[in-house]
């Protein structure tokens, strides 16, 4: 039997065409990693039919040359993948010295992990479901077990398709879904608004129509009032209230009469995005300045911008307090507009202590300035909910509610996504994530014609590990089509977030992976799928996220991956009038062979194969190997550290830590899984995220508070302070803490939920 991966030493020098390809180690990558991989074939095990005649085939196994005994170092770096002589060399030692065999699997990782609703579970004899479309092949049928049992035979790597938990059956609840509008059959000259305003949306921005949200705002902040703006994503709520605050800007205005209109949005890409659109409708209005305020700029230069003055000035909360702390040139005594965009986000307790601050401060500056005009106040979301305003002590003078559905008030809670948006859900065995992922992001890429794709993972580690893994193994290869991929996440540079955040929006195709900084507001044009391979805690961010497609009316699709202990965030969705359809994830994997491997006949091989690269990949580079212990101990941690509400359906408890690190593609067991490498041979630094915590809830509860830095007996984090240190909104740049705090982090993860962007 060809498994696919065995080798022939005796028909052919050559290795057999399905050896996944590992790239042969550089002795400058061997030194670089200190622990250089070798490859070497096994006693052998089967035989193999070539031309009637039966021959034996060796398997190869790649080991770390630590594990092997008895080889000196200078022995192991002439052994590589591709070179048969090497192969052959150590097969020849290996039955002189049997090899180790590997201890434990991710398979046993029961007896590691926290523990688990899967402990009994036994390999499955048949799915439980009962339509045809969610028949699944977890429990593999006797055929495909003999095709991938080579795999568990060899005690190499367990397989895919075995001990994965059982697919619960979701029941399908009645979801009555709000729907809105999205155009209006206004056009912008129905306004009564200045000429030159109208010819700069219609002609240059060809704006034909507005949309519901804009013609339902407008009018109403025309005529000086306070509002709160919640309409879907995507429904054009950035010119529903920059066209009034430029429409109200009268000639008078030059750059030194100080800041006319304010805008805090919550991240970087979003100030730049809005700056982008006020200077497009600014158009007619050269008298008229707009500025903007992040952070990962130099503070000087924004400073110098400050000092020059700017009218409309749109910032992050954390560097507009900065500023405001630091620059005496920054006046906000003259201010005649106050916009929140995405204001449910920046009044929460991420954020709230920060903005009410700077209210404060606005305030101290209207009475040294003697002002006596009334501001108006706006504030906009897709999610926003009566009396958020309260939250930061915001004053609103008599303000419209603007809801755009028409539903009764006992439905308040109700969110809406756009009617173009297809949604659905996927329930993967944790084992089966990655493949399937792969799977998804190869079928879009390389076969389907919807080739944008923007994948959303919890930590910023997670990200920089996929991106890293997917660029090494399925960005090329000869005989199918690239695949660009980009990441985003708070904790890189702004320059690169700016490069990747401009370069992603105009391309045609490619795959984004990133975290919640991208889930707000940004208007990335004609994404097609939305991947939420870690699910949102809440049903606010789901909108959100799913809100980066189907904008102002186009289509789009949305998939969220959930484990099977995680399906009742299907019903908390339905609770908040969202429908969200089952997807068969067999579909998805049987795609892979045509989109991995033509050669592989099934879908389980198919799958194991393309696992099988991940985990070559891994072990490969050291450098990749950490990238990927940290991705995995960042997404344990931050599973542990999730607010009580909601862990009946996120459960740390549930989670099976062993599959879970199958599905970074690590081979160790989770107890040896730490972000220091392999357990003993770097022992400097950090703490092992040890057995004895991921049993002990208690133990645990405490870690995640160390590492929210707070001690465990002193002040839980409640549940708004850890979303907002879980969060990647902060700007990062509330810095005089940030700058005092002395304390060495106990890991990159800790480090990421202290100081998320
Ligand atoms: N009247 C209009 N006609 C056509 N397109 C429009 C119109 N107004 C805005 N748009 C487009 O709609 C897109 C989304 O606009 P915008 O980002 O303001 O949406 P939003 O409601 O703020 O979304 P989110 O809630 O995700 O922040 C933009 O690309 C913009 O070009």
């Amino acid at each position: 039997m060809d498994n696919g991966f065995t080798l022939n030493l005796t028909d052919s020098s050559k290795p057999t065409q399905n050896v996944p390809k590992a790239k042969p180690i550089s002795q400058q990558e061997y030194v670089k990693d200190k622990l250089p991989l070798v490859s070497f074939a096994s006693k052998p095990r089967q035989t193999v039919k070539s031309d009637g005649v039966k021959k034996p085939a060796f398997l190869v196994v790649r080991k770390k040359a630590s594990l092997l005994q008895k080889k000196t170092l200078s022995e192991v770096k002439n052994f590589s993948s591709t070179n048969p002589q090497s192969i052959s060399k150590a097969a020849d030692q290996q039955s002189s010295h049997k090899t180790e065999p590997q201890k434990t699997t991710p398979d046993d990782a029961g007896k590691f992990g926290a523990e688990s609703n899967f402990k009994a579970v036994k390999p499955k004899k048949a799915t439980k479901k009962s339509s045809s479309n969610r028949k699944s092949n977890w429990a593999v049928s006797d055929q495909s077990k003999s095709s991938t049992a080579g795999y568990n035979n060899t005690g190499i790597i367990s397989s895919l398709f075995f001990k994965n938990p059982e697919i619960p059956e979701v029941t399908k609840d009645h979801v009555e879904a709000t729907e809105e509008n999205v155009f209006s059959s206004q056009s912008f000259s129905a306004l009564k608004i200045h000429k030159y305003l109208i010819t700069t949306l219609e002609k240059d921005l060809n704006l034909k129509q507005m949309t519901e949200a804009q013609s339902r705002t407008i009018p109403i902040l025309l005529d000086k009032k306070d509002a709160l703006v919640k309409s879907q994503t995507g429904s054009g709520k950035t010119l529903a209230y920059a066209i009034p605050i430029v429409e109200s800007i009268t000639p008078k205005i030059d750059r030194t009469s100080g800041v006319f209109a304010l805008v805090i949005v919550p991240t970087r890409e979003l100030v730049l995005q809005t700056y982008t659109w006020f200077t497009k409708i600014l158009k007619a209005f050269t008298w008229v300045v707009p500025g903007y305020l992040i952070g990962g700029e130099k503070k000087k230069s924004e400073k110098a911008r400050i000092r020059k003055g700017m009218n409309i000035l749109i910032s992050t909360p954390g560097r507009l307090l900065d500023h405001l702390s630091s620059t005496r040139n920054l006046n906000l005594g003259r201010l005649h507009w106050l916009v929140m965009d995405e204001a449910d986000r920046l009044l929460d307790m991420g954020y709230e202590k920060d903005v009410a601050r700077i209210l404060s401060i606005v305030q101290e500056h209207f009475v040294k300035e003697g002002c006596i005009g009334r501001r108006q106040n706006v504030m906009v979301s897709a999610t926003l909910s009566k009396g958020v305003e309260k939250l930061a002590g915001l004053t609103l003078t008599d303000p419209e509610y603007i809801k755009l559905s028409e539903d009764d008030s006992e439905n308040q809670d109700q969110l809406v996504t756009p009617t173009n948006l297809k949604q659905w859900y996927i329930i993967v065995p944790p084992k089966l994530r990655l493949a399937t992922l792969a799977a998804f992001i190869l079928w879009k890429c390389t076969i389907s014609t919807e080739k944008k794709v923007l994948i959303f993972m919890t930590t910023q580690d997670s990200v920089d590990y996929h991106a890293e893994l997917f660029n090494r193994v399925l960005a090329k290869r000869e005989d199918r089509t690239s695949i660009s991929f980009y990441k985003l996440h708070g904790s890189m540079p702004q320059k690169d977030r700016t490069a990747i955040f401009k370069e992603f929006r105009d391309t045609d195709s490619g795959v984004l992976l990133c975290t919640d900084v991208a889930a707000r507001g940004l208007d990335l044009s004609a994404i097609d799928w939305i991947v939420q391979y870690n699910p949102p805690v809440t049903a606010e961010e789901y909108v959100h996220r799913v809100g980066r497609t189907a904008r102002v009316g186009k289509c789009g699709q949305a998939i969220i991956f959930l484990a099977p202990p995680e399906t009742d965030f299907v019903h908390r969705l339905a609770n908040r009038g969202i429908s969200v359809v089952e997807k068969n994830p067999d579909a998805i994997l049987k795609t892979l062979t045509n989109s991995w491997s033509k050669t592989t006949q099934t879908m389980e091989q198919a799958a194991t194969s393309i696992q099988l690269c991940f985990e070559e990949c891994v072990i490969e580079s050291y450098n990749v190997y950490e990238m990927a212990t940290k991705g995995y101990v960042s997404f344990v941690r931050s599973y542990a550290a999730l607010p009580k509400d909601v862990r009946d359906v996120f459960n740390f408890q549930s989670l099976h830590l062993g599959h879970y690190a199958k599905s970074f593609a690590l081979r160790d067991p989770p107890a040896q899984i730490n972000t220091n490498g392999r357990m003993g041979q770097r022992n400097d630094r950090i703490q092992p995220f040890n057995t004895a915590r991921q049993r002990n809830p208690a133990l645990l509860k405490r870690a995640a508070a160390q590492a929210l830095g707070s001690e465990g007996t002193q002040h839980q984090p409640n549940f708004y302070e850890r979303q907002a240190m879980l969060s990647e909104y902060s700007s990062g740049l509330d810095p005089a803490p940030a700058k005092k705090m002395k304390v060495r982090p106990t890991s990159a993860a800790a480090l990421e939920m202290r100081n998320p962007c």
